[in-house]
């Protein structure tokens, strides 16, 4: 069974708590939440500070997606405002080893993302210290983006490297996910789906949450 996160990036945010509320309630798993600093990424999104307004009001997992460089510095802000997962970016982390142990260390589950043209080999020596593996599916820091298909591979690749070194580690796909790409990603073997327009931007967000399970049934 896939995990569905939709990424708040695509949501009202003049009416972020009731768009949380609607894809909480149609059974989504994670909450996947963007934050962009405009040096990693050419846009600015969200802080701390609005993760600590919606954490009362939410029982989803806070799935917070560091798309930041010095990540290191926002990793005690983001865990006291509620972050259960967060995820750095591999091309930000001078001393990845070093960052997976701070997260931990201050309570959250770690995830590592890589960027469309970064290779899965920069997890190789680090066996049982992540939680998760984001592969971006697009190049960060936009929603809307077309889906990048030289990404399965990596996919594939990640998920028989993962099985190698044991433990439990999710795959977690970013980037142009919907019901027409769904199925390559599980295919692939993607276990955790992001996906921002296709909910958000959809006239029912319940019903684009099960178009998508539809379609992770399919692939
Ligand atoms: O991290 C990002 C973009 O950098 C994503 O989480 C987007 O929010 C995905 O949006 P869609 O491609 O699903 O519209």
């Amino acid at each position: 069974m896939v995990k569905i996160a939709p990424s708040i990036l695509s949501a009202d945010f003049a009416r972020l708590l009731e768009d949380v509320r609607r894809v909480e309630e149609a059974g989504a798993d994670y909450l996947h939440i963007d934050v962009m600093d405009g040096h990693f990424v050419p846009n600015i999104t969200i802080g701390p500070a609005v993760v600590a307004a919606l954490r009362p009001h939410s029982r989803l997992v806070f799935d917070v997606h560091l798309m930041i460089e010095e990540p290191d510095r926002y990793i005690d802000p983001f865990i006291q405002a509620g972050a259960d997962l967060i995820t750095v970016h591999a091309e930000t982390c001078r001393h990845l080893h070093r960052t997976l142990n701070c997260i931990r260390e201050k309570g959250g589950r770690a995830g590592v993302a890589l960027n469309p043209a970064t290779g899965p080999e920069v997890l190789q020596y680090l066996p049982g210290l992540f939680d998760l593996v984001l592969v971006m599916t697009v190049n960060p820091g936009f929603g809307g983006q077309a889906f990048i298909p030289q990404t399965l591979p990596k996919i594939k690749d990640l998920q028989r490297m993962i099985g190698e070194m044991g433990g439990n580690v999710e795959i977690e796909v970013d980037g142009g996910i919907g019901p027409s790409t769904v199925p390559l990603v599980v295919q692939a073997g993607a276990g955790v789906l992001v996906a921002g327009s296709a909910i958000f931007n959809a006239p029912d967000p319940a019903t684009a949450i099960r178009e998508i399970r539809e379609a992770a049934q399919r692939g």
